[in-house]
């Protein structure tokens, strides 16, 4: 039990005695406060000295870490032991960017010659679309390429992609469709030509409800106008752990990208999932990606705990949410291209850890998973950023702060910097009444208005943050800084002793979906719902949408 080990009753204790400090005054007191706690980890710093903790601090929380067994349970996922417990599986998403290529097994067998087999069908399917080699059934080039999935089968490439704009190669645009509202696909379809369009449908399982209908209407659209049935195979591939399901839907399981069950879908950009990635910006920099992850895998599996990057992220996250009752972490990119990464982040984080019963089933008497959100900076200062500095919660905040742009235009990078740097600064020192009031007499304000106004400007501060720096934004870093939050997310998993790879919780509301959606479709009585939920499907039964809906369609065909 979390609560019953000796290091969260001395975190406790240790909480009481710190939690009335400063961060201003520890800097004060300690110049070197910085280089004892940052991290580098190749190209990314990790600056962690703006967080409401002394060494001891530090020291505590490795030994809850300790205490909870987590070296162990490190070992074990690598070991391909079946670290998700409900489901009986592996979470080996480590194998599939294992560039040392060193065997790695599930149930006593070497995963890695599949994972390479793989790895080289989409090179060569990416090298044929790239060359010309891959044409559409006119004998076109592809110029457009459609991922279609949902959840990790849609959020991880779709953040990658956008990430690594600059990387992209010229000749093909990449797009992406994840959601049930037709405006998705058909604003997307909008502005393409099935000649030389290719779709990717990504999924698991090949069984999601949002997925096939978007991949069985995109079909429809296409054979509008190829006509032949034959056509469908130089334009729709499959990336799925389902064959037969694959083979149901109407695509050759010639033109499937397998994965494995032991592949959890927020964990799935590394597998053939990442095929839109490979896509856009090339086989190798897919690698460089893969290459940056098992770096940093290399550095969780043999670091020690205090100079363990996703162990100390992980730790501080548990400072928070466990000891001074944090409910939320924001995730704040200075970087327009990182702008999918809380989206992204928002399933790696409370998809795996939004859950209250430990894997021997009983309930935690513990807070788990943060609420995670946020958008990129600058912007963010202008729409949050106040309840951040002023608000009455805590909010921890990451910042991610490219040093160096991929453009050049005048001073932008420097004031996206400055920004970022100014914004964690300001929210670790504040500003205190005493400083206000000098302020307020220098604008020239009279003291009845110094009086009046100083209580508002005062900044508490003491809000902690953490900053990761870099140069610029690398398919390696990238796939570093994505590795170092799944390890991060797996760590806090273990030892609020949840299972981090199911997702039990999202069945409910997809099987009363399937019930409803028969209701509104058929004319007949209802099933027991609550008076809200029937009188809303009575609702919508009156509107006129099905008209409208038709028209809707027909205009953008
Ligand atoms: O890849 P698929 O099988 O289509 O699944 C897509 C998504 O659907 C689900 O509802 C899960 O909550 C996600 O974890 C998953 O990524």
């Amino acid at each position: 039990m979390l609560t019953q080990t000796r290091a969260w009753q001395r975190l406790q204790e240790h909480h009481r005695q710190v939690s009335g400090s400063h961060m201003r005054d520890l800097f004060d007191r300690d110049d070197r406060r910085m280089q004892r706690f940052s991290l580098q980890f190749e190209d990314l710093l990790f600056d962690f000295s703006k967080n409401r903790i002394t060494d001891q601090t530090l020291e505590l929380l490795c030994d809850l870490a300790r205490e909870c067994g987590l070296a162990d349970r490190i070992e074990g996922m690598f070991a391909g032991e079946a670290v998700n417990c409900t489901e009986g599986r592996a979470a080996l998403h480590v194998a599939l960017r294992n560039r040392s290529n060193r065997p790695m097994k599930v149930d006593g067998e070497d995963v890695m010659p599949a994972v390479n087999a793989v790895l080289t069908q989409m090179r060569s399917f990416v090298e044929g679309v790239h060359s010309g080699a891959w044409r559409g059934f006119s004998g076109e080039r592809i110029r457009d390429v459609v991922n279609i999935g949902i959840g990790g089968s849609d959020l991880g490439p779709r953040m990658i992609v956008q990430a690594l704009t600059p990387y992209h190669h010229s000749g093909l645009k990449v797009h992406f469709v994840s959601n049930i509202d037709p405006a998705d696909l058909l604003d997307t379809l909008a502005g393409l030509r099935p000649e030389t369009t290719l779709f990717l449908v990504a999924s698991k399982t090949f069984g999601t409800q949002e997925t096939l209908a978007n991949a069985h209407a995109a079909k429809d659209w296409f054979l509008r106008c190829a006509g032949d049935q034959q056509h469908v195979a130089r334009h729709f591939v499959a990336i799925s752990t389902h064959r037969q399901r694959v083979r149901d839907f109407g695509i050759d399981p010639e033109n499937m990208f397998t994965f494995w069950d032991w592949v959890g879908g927020r964990y799935s950009l590394w597998s053939a999932i990442g095929l839109s990635i490979a896509l856009a910006v090339g086989m190798q920099r897919f690698e460089e990606l893969l290459a940056g992850a098992h770096a940093v895998d290399e550095h969780f599996r043999s670091a020690p705990f205090e100079k363990n990057l996703p162990v100390v992220m992980a730790l501080l996250g548990i400072w928070y949410i466990n000891f001074f009752g944090a409910a939320s972490h924001a995730i704040v990119p200075y970087a327009q291209h990182l702008q999918r990464l809380p989206a992204y982040l928002q399933q790696a984080d409370m998809e795996s850890n939004g859950k209250t019963t430990t894997c021997e089933g009983r309930a935690v008497s513990w807070d788990t998973g943060p609420v995670v959100w946020g958008e990129p900076g600058t912007n963010g200062q202008h729409a949050f950023f106040q309840l951040l500095h002023q608000g009455s919660r805590l909010v921890p905040v990451d910042f991610l702060l490219p040093a160096c742009s991929h453009y050049a235009l005048g001073a932008h990078q420097d004031m996206l910097l400055a920004n970022c740097l100014a914004q964690a600064e300001a929210l670790m020192r504040g500003r205190t009444e005493d400083e206000v009031r000098r302020q307020l007499r220098e604008e020239g304000l009279g003291t009845a208005e110094i009086e009046r106004l100083a209580p508002h400007r005062v900044f508490p501060g003491n809000r902690p943050s953490n900053l990761f720096m870099f140069g610029k934004l690398a398919p390696r870093t990238l796939g570093s800084l994505v590795a170092l939050y799944e390890h991060k997310i797996y760590v806090q998993g273990v030892l609020w002793g949840v299972n981090s790879f199911d997702q039990w919780g999202v069945e409910l509301g997809k099987k009363l979906a399937d019930t409803i959606l028969s209701e509104l479709q058929g004319e007949g009585d209802l099933r027991e719902h609550d008076s809200s939920t029937t009188a809303l499907i009575h609702r919508v039964r009156c509107f006129p949408r099905r008209s409208g809906c038709q028209s809707g369609d027909s205009g953008q065909q």
